[in-house]
């Protein structure tokens, strides 16, 4: 037996150890440094993790690093540096009252609201207090154990330091207990030399000083202002009513680089006042409470509160209505061949109705798909089919669709902000639909409950990535979700515009009440089976239904209900320029076509039925009037809109072979309508050109069942449209002209132009342009 290395001569126990530890030196050697290693790590590290939230502010996690420095505690001294080695904790972890409160709860903050004013007669200061004190007691209730909100400090510009408040965020004064800040700024115009022009005097300066960083107030939780003005002496915002809110505003969101937390507010504190001011005020606690909640401002828009004050969405070009040129089109899309479908019996929608509804995940008993592509029927019997989603989360379309802005609700329906609701909320006009029929823009919601559609129209500026089908062979979500769906789509997409430029509080909240919903985005909306049900959700919040159709499903547009105008896209005057420019997937378009028009007849003492003619140049312009005129006869709408195709592609639609001449002219629009008009009264038909909106190239031709005493009255009396259905039901009798509203405004006659003089128009890049 040979030595342990010590030259001893070992027996018993001790010579078992000794063989076993020869045996295993290296594992014991390993296990050994394993525990070492693992206690120092609980020792050097735990602590840290404890105390180190990884989501705080800056200010906060510099305010963490001070307490780690401070308040731990070894044996009554102050720790070490942490990278001098592992530490040895002796005794309890303890922090102070205000150190807990921020870590403990790891999002608990202090916000002081600031509200700033400036005031010559002493009606704003006046304001000013009684704001601060509102905000304060209502503040003070608190929305959540994380959040306290001091006491609001209410500032006179006339005295307040600009250094302290306008060169950067306010000091804080009690490092351990860092406040953030809130500015109200509460500003009265003045045309003369006033208080107002230091302070905008001292932004400008501020903003431009090379030696002070571009945004130097961009460490402030917001801000938002409130002007104050007289329409007495300066009625519109261009002749100076609320001017220095409105640049003060400007300022602010450069300074604190895109902080506008609220639109601004203006009031004519003669008159609207308090109406304005509540509803401003309103508007700041919801947002408090977001912040109090949330701990941030919410979601912007691309653009929202920026600093060079941005119209980046007018380079977007969406919009419901204006058509657009589909730069993604391509030669092998357009090729593409139909597979044969399936030819069944349109009764057995209520089949799958009933099914998918039953359970929509459950795809092994999927009933029969419907097929609308021969619109005769079919007795012939089809193998079940497996239901899948319309446009599944995890699909192509999903990612496409989403990243052009739509909202995806359930698994078919889409719903989406439209150009000129923003640009309504901004005061930059409302779309067509306003001239002629008094649709508010920031009051409408475009959706639609069918992302699917049957036609491949060349025009259409879905991108190309909206799925196609003759049959709905999809899950049916029920109408419910898709209604709460997009009506809480719609308001997310509103309030995140609450930052963007030129968007007035006031309009904002009247944004925040949906008056109208256009379906009439990407697919077909008679295409989903619960479309009346849809509607009557909308008609039951008094929700106006603007409802257009490809005219392709005859059966869907028979059975549909009341609607508030119930449109059919025309799209070309004859069967072959039809298949040319729709490209549809059914074999017997033109039939469908047809008889969607005897419906449209039919409904006209009903509905208030329009047909909608997008003209593209070198497609279905020329030659075509005669046509046009024979489509009118046969459906003798109420109206005719008339409008001329909208580019907005960079290259050119090879598959489609569009380009931007095939955008008509404004003047070939209406030389083509005044064509139109002449064949049809020549015909006998009464017809006559009613209204323009010269801004979205489009023409209202109207019957003349809506001349009275020789004016137009294309509008809408909403109000009345709901009581008679709510008198008579959504099958009830009744006729258009009984909800015919007001005389048109002059202003959107024929001859007129169409653009609301209250607006301002602007150019894609902002500018002002004179009407
Ligand atoms: C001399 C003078 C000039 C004014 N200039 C404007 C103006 O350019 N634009 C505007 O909207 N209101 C203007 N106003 C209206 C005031 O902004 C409005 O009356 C405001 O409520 C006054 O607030 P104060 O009482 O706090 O000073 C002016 C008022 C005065 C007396
Ligand atoms: S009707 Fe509504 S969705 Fe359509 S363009 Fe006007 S505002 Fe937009």
């Amino acid at each position: 037996m040979t030595s342990v290395g010590s030259g001893l001569d070992a027996s018993g126990p001790l010579k078992d150890i000794l063989e076993i530890w020869h045996e295993h030196r290296a594992a014991v050697l390993f296990a050994t440094t394993c525990i070492l290693a693992l206690v120092w790590f609980y020792l050097e590290l735990l602590p840290r993790n404890n105390i180190e939230p990884t989501n705080l502010k800056p200010n906060q996690q510099a305010t963490s690093s001070i307490i780690l420095e401070e308040k731990i505690i070894t044996g009554g001294e102050k720790a070490k540096d942490v990278a001098t080695g592992p530490r040895r904790i002796k005794g309890e972890l303890r922090r102070t009252d205000s150190a807990r409160k921020s870590l403990g709860s790891g999002e608990e903050r202090r916000i002081q609201i600031l509200v700033f004013y400036s005031s010559l007669i002493g009606n704003t200061e006046r304001i000013a207090n009684g704001a601060a004190e509102g905000l304060g007691t209502s503040l003070g209730e608190g929305y959540n154990s994380h959040s306290t909100f001091l006491k609001p400090i209410v500032l006179d510009l006339a005295e307040a330091d600009y250094d302290e408040y306008f060169i950067s965020t306010p000091k804080q004064t009690e490092p351990n207990t860092p406040v953030e800040y809130f500015y109200l700024i509460l500003l009265p115009s003045y045309n003369i030399d006033s208080i107002n022009d230091n302070l905008l005097e001292h932004m400008r300066e501020t903003h431009h000083d090379f030696r002070i960083d571009t945004a130097p107030l961009s460490g402030i939780l917001g801000y938002s202002v409130f002007g104050f003005g007289d329409r007495e002496g300066w009625p519109t915002e261009d002749e100076g009513f609320c001017f220095q809110a409105k640049e003060v505003d400007k300022w602010m969101a450069k300074l604190t680089g895109r902080k506008r937390a609220y639109p601004l507010g203006m009031a004519d504190t003669k008159r609207e006042l308090k109406e304005r001011l509540d509803e401003w005020i309103g508007g700041v606690k919801d947002i408090m409470g977001l912040v109090a909640r949330t701990g941030s401002l919410g979601e912007g828009v691309p653009g929202s509160g920026d600093a060079v004050e941005s119209d980046d969405e007018y380079a977007s070009g969406e919009d419901d209505d204006e058509v657009l040129v589909d730069e993604s089109l391509t030669a092998k899309q357009s090729k593409r061949k139909e597979k044969p479908s399936n030819i069944d019996d349109v009764e057995d929608l209520g089949r799958i109705m009933k099914a998918s509804q039953a359970d929509s995940k459950t795809a092994s008993s999927a009933p029969v798909a419907v097929d609308f592509t021969t619109y005769t029927k079919s007795t012939s019997k089809r193998p079940p089919q497996t239901i899948k989603e319309m446009v599944p989360k995890n699909s192509p379309t999903y990612a496409s669709l989403t990243k052009q802005g739509y909202s995806i609700v359930g698994s078919h329906s889409g719903v989406k902000i439209c150009r000129w609701t923003k640009s309504a909320l901004r005061g930059r006009g409302s779309c067509y639909k306003f001239s002629f029929y008094g649709i508010a823009s920031h009051q409408c919601m475009e959706t639609t409950p069918s992302l699917s559609c049957s036609n491949k129209c060349v025009f259409c500026w879905r991108h190309g990535t909206n799925p196609v089908g003759t049959t709905w062979r999809w899950v049916v979500d029920p109408p419910e979700l898709i209604f709460d769906g997009v009506k809480a789509g719609h308001y997310k997409k509103i309030k995140m515009l609450r930052g963007v430029p030129g968007v007035r509080a006031e309009r904002f909240a009247e944004a925040m009440r949906i008056r109208h919903c256009a379906l009439s985005l990407v697919g077909e909306p008679i295409f989903y089976p619960h479309i009346n049900e849809f509607l009557a959700m909308l008609h039951g919040e008094r929700i106006s239904s603007f409802l257009v159709c490809n005219a392709q499903h005859p059966d869907q547009l028979a059975a549909l209900k009341a609607v508030t105008q119930l449109y059919v896209s025309i799209d070309a005057s004859n069967k072959e320029s039809l298949r040319k420019i729709d490209r549809p997937l059914h074999r017997d378009f033109w039939e469908r076509f047809q008889r969607c028009l005897e419906i449209l007849r039919e409904k006209r003492f009903k509905q208030r039925t329009v047909f909608r003619l997008t003209l593209v140049k070198g497609f279905n312009v020329e030659d075509e009037v005669e046509g046009y005129a024979d489509l009118v006869e046969k459906g003798l709408p109420c109206f005719v809109e008339i409008k001329g195709v909208t580019y907005c592609g960079t290259s050119s639609s090879a598959g489609a072979g569009l380009s931007m001449a095939n955008v008509p002219f404004y003047a070939e629009v209406t030389e083509f309508v005044e064509a139109l008009n002449k064949k049809l009264n020549e015909r006998g038909l009464k017809y006559g050109i009613a209204a323009e909106h010269a801004h979205s190239c489009c023409v209202l031709i109207a019957s003349e069942r809506f001349r009275v005493d020789g004016k137009w009255h294309t509008r809408i009396d909403y109000q009345r449209f709901f009581e008679l259905l709510e008198e008579r039901g959504a099958d009830g009798d009744w006729t258009p002209e009984e909800y015919m509203g007001p005389e048109t405004p002059e202003w959107a006659t024929w001859g007129q132009g169409g653009f609301d003089p209250r607006d301002t128009r602007v150019d894609r890049k902002g500018r002002k342009i004179e009407v």
